[in-house]
């Protein structure tokens, strides 16, 4: 291992990385973030909240090489604080966030919280607001809001204590540890009477779908204070960047071996790097189907159509590759696999794709694939061209030796 790894957050995605066995220090906000770390081997925890120069001195202190910012999607602040002091401290850091949640239903979209208690100014209907016990001084100001307003928010005593002072009385308070079910969402508006529901996008792991859902269920409005457009990593790979950068030990991938003869494999992409893969796919005796708006020497004999990709091409495919030169288009091209459940991969973007193209190495049937797990694509060409000036010779010489001991 090359390094020492700093981790801000308490969040599912902290504690999803942590659970791959990255050893790390984390710095959690509360008492209660640490406990949800407990048990996990490699991994000291800190509790309480750091200003950018008490971060800056820890990473000093520790010697800390690398800082993955895993904090809340709404923690502004600390993100800005993170960033101050690793660039201070000259260290490497990497945002990771989850995704925005896909909107439906009756969806209005703010930007802050004060956008949000203006828009329900002057209506009378009630409101559940999901928004964190932080923002609730924001709608204080709202018309008849010892009334109207109901707040859902963590059990834990100063959250309560606050809530008290902001003037919520027992009967306008739930105070319970999400996420929730639809379900649960849809009997706490009906509970209420709420027609509508202010909420954050949390994201998956926040339960925003199930809180749109419910909405939707119980015609209720919601209005969602967004979070910009901060863009960030996925758990998968932070991972892959944390090995990368830090070499730290990873498990081979399981090299699980497909019969292709026959089946439609399709790449998206007409360079050098899908028409390299048609080959291999070609030489497994796919039917290689190839998308791409323009493609390069070579691919005569390939199934080629010449326009921008649709998601239709997927249809009776058994695999996909993603290998346009367009970050986004790829990205795309992922999702869209994923959700037709095509195994796909991705050719800028490792921890993106649901399979990792191999390196194969063959003589008639006897095959091997190489890989470094994503880790090093140009070692694993030398490894395989090495492999491939070899193995002729010993899959030559183990039938020879069959043949011999059969007579
Ligand atoms: C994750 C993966 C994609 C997936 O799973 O779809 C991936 C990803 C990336 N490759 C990159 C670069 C290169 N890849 C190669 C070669 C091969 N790469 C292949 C597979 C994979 N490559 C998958 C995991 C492999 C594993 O597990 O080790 C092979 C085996 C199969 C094939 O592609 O046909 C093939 C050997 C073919 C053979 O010998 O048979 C070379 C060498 C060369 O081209 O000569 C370079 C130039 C390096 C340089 O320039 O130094 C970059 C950076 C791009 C950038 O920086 O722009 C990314 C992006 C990223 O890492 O995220
Ligand atoms: N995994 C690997 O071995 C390597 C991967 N890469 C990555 O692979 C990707 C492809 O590399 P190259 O083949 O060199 O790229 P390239 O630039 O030669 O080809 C890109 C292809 O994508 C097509 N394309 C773009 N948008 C499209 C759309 N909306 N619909 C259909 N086709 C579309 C283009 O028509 C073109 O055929 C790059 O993202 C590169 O970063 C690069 C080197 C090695």
């Amino acid at each position: 291992m090359n390094g020492r790894l700093l981790v801000f957050g308490g969040t599912t995605e902290a504690r999803e990385l942590l659970r791959r066995g990255v050893p790390a220090i984390c710095c959690v906000a509360t008492g209660y973030g640490a406990k949800l770390l407990d048990g996990l081997e490699n991994v000291r925890v800190l509790a309480g909240r750091l200003d950018e120069t008490a971060m800056e001195e820890l990473i000093r202190v520790e010697n800390v090489t690398h800082v993955i910012d895993a904090t809340h999607p709404y923690a502004l602040e600390v993100t800005k604080n993170v960033r101050r002091a690793c660039a201070r401290a000259g260290v490497k850091l990497l945002r990771v966030t989850r995704a925005k949640t896909p909107l439906f239903g009756d969806v209005t979209a703010v930007a802050t919280p004060e956008e949000a208690a203006a828009l329900l100014d002057d209506g009378d209907e009630k409101v559940l607001l999901a928004v964190g016990s932080k923002e609730l001084p924001a709608f204080a100001g709202v018309s008849r809001a010892k009334e109207r307003l109901f707040a859902r928010v963590l059990p834990t005593s100063d959250v309560i204590a606050q809530c008290e002072a902001l003037g919520y009385d027992a009967g306008h308070l739930i105070a319970m540890q999400g996420p929730f079910s639809a379900a649960m969402n849809e009997q706490m508006l009906e509970a209420t009477g709420a027609a509508v529901l202010v909420t954050k996008d949390g994201g998956a792991s926040g339960g925003t779908e199930e809180k749109l859902r419910a909405a939707q269920n119980r015609g209720a409005r919601v209005i969602l204070i967004g979070r910009g457009d901060e863009e960030g990593a996925t758990v998968d790979e932070a991972l892959l960047w944390l090995r990368r950068e830090m070499k730290l030990e990873c498990p081979p991938l399981f090299p699980m071996l497909l019969p292709l003869e026959g089946k439609k494999a399709l790449l998206i992409g007409g360079g050098p790097v899908a028409l390299r893969r048609a080959q291999t796919l070609k030489s497994c005796g796919a039917d290689v189907r190839a998308v791409a708006v323009s493609f390069c020497e070579g691919w005569d004999g390939f199934d080629a159509v010449v326009r921008e990709w649709r998601e239709s091409d997927l249809d009776g495919a058994v695999l996909a590759v993603a290998a346009t030169d367009s970050r986004e288009q790829n990205r795309l091209i992922a999702a869209a696999a994923k959700k037709r459940g095509v195994p796909v991969s991705v050719a800028d973007n490792a921890a993106e794709g649901s399979f990792y193209f191999p390196a194969l190495i063959h003589c008639g049937a006897a095959a091997v694939s190489a890989s470094t797990g994503g880790l090093d694509p140009a070692l694993t060409r030398r490894l395989a061209d090495r492999l491939r000036e070899i193995w002729p010779g010993i899959v030559a010489e183990e039938l020879h030796r069959k043949e011999e001991n059969r007579r």
